[in-house]
């Protein structure tokens, strides 16, 4: 079986500054992937490559064993499998469930299989009995809790995070890494960055480390 991704002699520049350089990289599926690195080492910029959202200069990359091929036309449904879960996530001015609801919506899941989903992501992230609460009205934890019920609730095939721990308080960051933890298990690869140097033992997978858009 292909691994799940495979990049090839990839390079990322912006003007002359090469901000991403990988040789050979294989992330198999169904694993957790820890990618730590100082500032700009160029992780949100690999998230984004593995997002599908923005090409590399040059290089290859595979999906299940497919070359992506960077047309408007293969995309969507490559995005599809991917979910990018951002730093700082926005919530839309709306209610807690319009804002995890709104993916299935546009994929056209609606009535009862929608409720039940968003039902069951709130409950994942602790968040049971929030439906009707107004998005903008919660705390920071809180708007992390449901960004996080926002993406599980596609069960997409990759889940990428970026800091997704990094401005929690103790209570939210355990019950998001166990969640983290879990998702392997049920056939969703996960690749996370972190600036904390103990998750990649805490939370087991692999670690990635990039230094300089190289990994050491
Ligand atoms: N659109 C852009 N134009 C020019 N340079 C960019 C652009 N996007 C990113 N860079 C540069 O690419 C490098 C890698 O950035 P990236 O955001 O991937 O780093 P990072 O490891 O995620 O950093 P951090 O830990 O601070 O989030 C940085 O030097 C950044 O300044």
């Amino acid at each position: 079986m292909p691994p799940l991704y495979r990049l090839n002699a990839i390079r990322k520049k912006h003007g002359e500054r090469t901000v991403l350089a990988i040789d050979d990289l294989a992330l198999a599926a169904g694993k957790l992937y820890t990618l730590t690195g100082a500032n700009g080492s160029g992780k949100t910029t690999l998230l984004t490559l593995l997002a599908f959202l923005d090409p590399p200069t040059s290089g290859e990359l595979h999906f299940g064993g497919e070359p992506v091929r960077w047309t408007n036309g293969t995309l969507l449904p490559l995005r599809r499998q991917v979910t990018l879960l951002h730093q700082s996530p926005y919530l839309f001015n709306g209610s807690v469930f319009a804002n995890v609801a709104f993916g299935l919506k546009v994929r056209g899941i609606r009535g009862d299989e929608r409720r039940r989903r968003v039902e069951e992501a709130l409950a994942l992230v602790g968040l049971t009995g929030f439906d009707h609460r107004r998005a903008r009205e919660l705390s920071g934890g809180e708007c992390q809790r449901v960004a996080m019920a926002r993406a599980l609730v596609l069960k997409p095939t990759v889940l990428l995070l970026d800091e997704p721990l990094a401005n929690v308080d103790r209570e939210t960051c355990e019950l998001l890494e166990r969640v983290i933890v879990s998702l392997p298990g049920s056939g969703t690869t996960v690749i996370m960055t972190t600036h904390d140097p103990e998750h990649p033992g805490r939370l087991g997978g692999e670690r990635l480390h990039l230094v300089g858009g190289e990994f050491a």
